[in-house]
């Protein structure tokens, strides 16, 4: 056990990373990371001992996660196929240093369209500002472009705008605004329009 994969990790290695607006000094790309203890690949089963959970807490709040749950929701995931959490594992510690989710909605609208959804972009803080960043959001948005989706969007702060347009996501005009509604917070349903959070496309309208 440790090495069933969420999808098919070879998908990876036919993206083309000239595609991307991203400036790589030097050029890496999933296929070549940059460095030989430095892996990109799809979630594992084996990454709860890995350290992913702990990675995704320098994301956001993560409860107690039990290996039990992870497996379970590993194993949700990968049924479904529109799942995939992609990793930077650094192989000399076997630990995860870096993660990003595609997530696959499937629409009625543009014929049946795919579109792609970024989620849960994080990089270990002790490897921040080395290209991590930049490559493993690089490497799931030219993953949602190969498996057909006709645009990708994500949440995020005003402070990562400039990290996000430098990698092709735009702020449309008049189409900007996330809004959400906490179902986590008490009895009280609040709706928030997020002035802090802003939605960044990669393609056209709806
Ligand atoms: C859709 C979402 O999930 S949004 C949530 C994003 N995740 C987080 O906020 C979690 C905490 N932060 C992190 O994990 C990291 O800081 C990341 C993932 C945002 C960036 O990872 P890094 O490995 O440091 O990024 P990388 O080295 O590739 O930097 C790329 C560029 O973005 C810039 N950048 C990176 N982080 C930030 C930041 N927090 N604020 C502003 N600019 C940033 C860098 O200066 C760099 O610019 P350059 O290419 O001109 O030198």
């Amino acid at each position: 056990m440790g090495e069933e994969t969420l999808y098919d990790p070879s998908l990876l290695l036919e993206l083309d990373f000239h595609k991307s607006p991203a400036k790589f000094e030097p050029f890496i790309s999933a296929a070549h990371p940059g460095e030989p203890w430095m892996k990109v690949r799809p979630l594992q089963d084996g990454d709860y001992e890995k350290g992913f959970i702990q990675l995704l807490g320098q994301l956001t709040a993560t409860g107690t996660v039990t290996k039990t749950q992870f497996l379970t929701r590993f194993s949700q995931m990968k049924a479904l196929g529109d799942y995939y959490v992609t990793v930077i594992e650094d192989t000399r510690s076997k630990t995860i240093i870096g993660a990003a989710s595609l997530v696959i909605e499937r629409k009625f609208i543009r014929g049946c369209g795919l579109r792609g959804r970024l989620e849960d972009v994080v990089v270990n803080n002790t490897y921040r500002g080395k290209q991590l960043g930049k490559l493993i959001v690089v490497t799931v948005t030219l993953l949602a472009n190969h498996l057909g989706c006709y645009k990708m969007s994500l949440d995020c702060k005003d402070k990562l705008i400039p990290f996000y347009t430098s990698l092709g996501y735009l702020l449309e005009p008049g189409n900007s605004n996330s809004m959400t509604i906490r179902y986590d917070g008490g009895s009280k349903l609040v709706s928030n329009l997020t002035a802090a959070t802003n939605t960044l496309s990669l393609e056209g309208p709806s």
